[in-house]
């Protein structure tokens, strides 16, 4: 391990972040009724220009008269090159309930943006006297914000979650689809007549998870565009999980469950990583540092993947 240490990121579930416009109140109940982890109450790009207003005046009234339960609650606020994002934080943090958590900002591109907002909040914290401190999600959906993404995960001490937006950064990166995430059907290599869909966001979704492990901050996929095809979101899910991202975006409650599915460790999972720590224990106990389990190699660093399953198993049971 290097000197510097990899810092925890925060000990909260994030399985599933399920999305909504700030527009349409008919949804906020629902929304807190789910079983989500995160809400995201939004006032960028699911509202139309002329509702932002509303929008706003509608969330601050939902901080105070909704129940929310345990949920993490945020708001997406709107970008920087926007003439909006200075009225959302604040009429936001000036008016919010202490229930509200998290801002998240879209569209980042270099550390400076995060410091505008955090100079901007702090202020205002301050002068309203707000007790708790509100936390930043940051949504990687550019070709700058991908370029700077550790200087971004480093940004903030509020820093707690970075997102991966598959519809703008497909946009900024020019890439040739107006799918929101998923397999890509013009992304395949073919050989001996066999063809295969290798995925187009895996290097975009591993450079966000490296930066945020080192900096202690939460990977979380983003979209899904297609609600209708469960199997696609599925496996979606499983690949990002696998190379490191602790939930994903619901912009429908239909793919609530299948998130929690995903990103909570199956029963098995949890099992086998017990009885790989377990095993561990008994060979530090005759001083040896790898040994065998179910025939295969185990050592050290599996003993540290094991507890990234028990930690996860346990915050979610909470
Ligand atoms: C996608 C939707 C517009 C679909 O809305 P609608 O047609 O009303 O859905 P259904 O008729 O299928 O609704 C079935 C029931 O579910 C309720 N519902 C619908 N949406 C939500 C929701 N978000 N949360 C909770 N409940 C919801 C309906 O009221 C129905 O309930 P009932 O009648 O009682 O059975 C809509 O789902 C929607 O607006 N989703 C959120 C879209 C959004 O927030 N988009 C922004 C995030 S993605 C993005 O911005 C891109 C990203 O930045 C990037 O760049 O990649
Ligand atoms: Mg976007």
């Amino acid at each position: 391990m290097s000197f510097l240490k990899q810092p925890p990121a925060p000990a909260r579930p994030n399985r599933c972040q399920l999305f909504g416009p700030g527009s349409r109140t008919a949804l906020f109940e629902k929304m807190a009724a789910s079983a989500a982890d995160v809400i995201n109450l939004d006032l960028e790009d699911s509202v139309a220009p002329d509702d932002k207003d509303t929008a706003r005046k509608n969330i601050i009234e939902a901080t105070h008269d909704v129940d929310w339960g345990t949920k993490y609650l945020s708001v997406r606020i709107n970008g920087l090159d926007t003439p909006h994002w200075y009225k959302d934080v604040v009429e936001l943090l000036e008016n919010a309930s202490d229930r509200l958590d998290q801002i998240m900002i879209p569209m980042v591109g270099n550390a400076s943006d995060i410091y505008a907002v955090d100079a901007l909040v702090t202020a205002i914290e301050a002068a309203k006297g707000r007790k708790k401190k509100i936390s930043f999600e940051v949504i990687i959906e550019t070709a700058a914000g991908l370029a700077h993404v550790e200087e971004i995960a480093a940004s903030s001490p509020r820093m707690q979650a970075m997102s991966l937006g598959y519809a703008d950064f497909a946009a900024s990166m020019g890439m040739a689809t107006t799918g929101i995430g998923g397999t890509q059907a013009n992304y395949y290599m073919t050989h001996e007549g066999q063809t295969d869909y290798p995925d187009p966001w895996h290097y975009a979704v591993s450079a966000i998870v490296a930066a945020c492990r080192t900096h202690g901050v939460l990977p979380v996929d983003g979209p899904f565009g297609d609600f209708s095809d469960d199997e696609a979101y599925i496996a979606h899910s499983r690949r990002v999980a696998t190379l490191g991202m602790v939930g994903k975006w619901a912009i429908h409650p239909k793919q609530v469950k299948l998130a929690n599915d995903v990103f909570t460790p199956s029963a098995e999972a949890v099992a086998e990583a017990r009885d790989i720590l377990a095993a561990m224990e008994e060979a530090k106990k005759q001083g040896l540092g790898a040994t065998t389990y179910k025939g295969k190699l185990i050592d050290i660093a599996s003993m540290k993947q094991a507890e990234v399953i028990v930690k996860m198993a346990e915050l979610i049971e909470g």
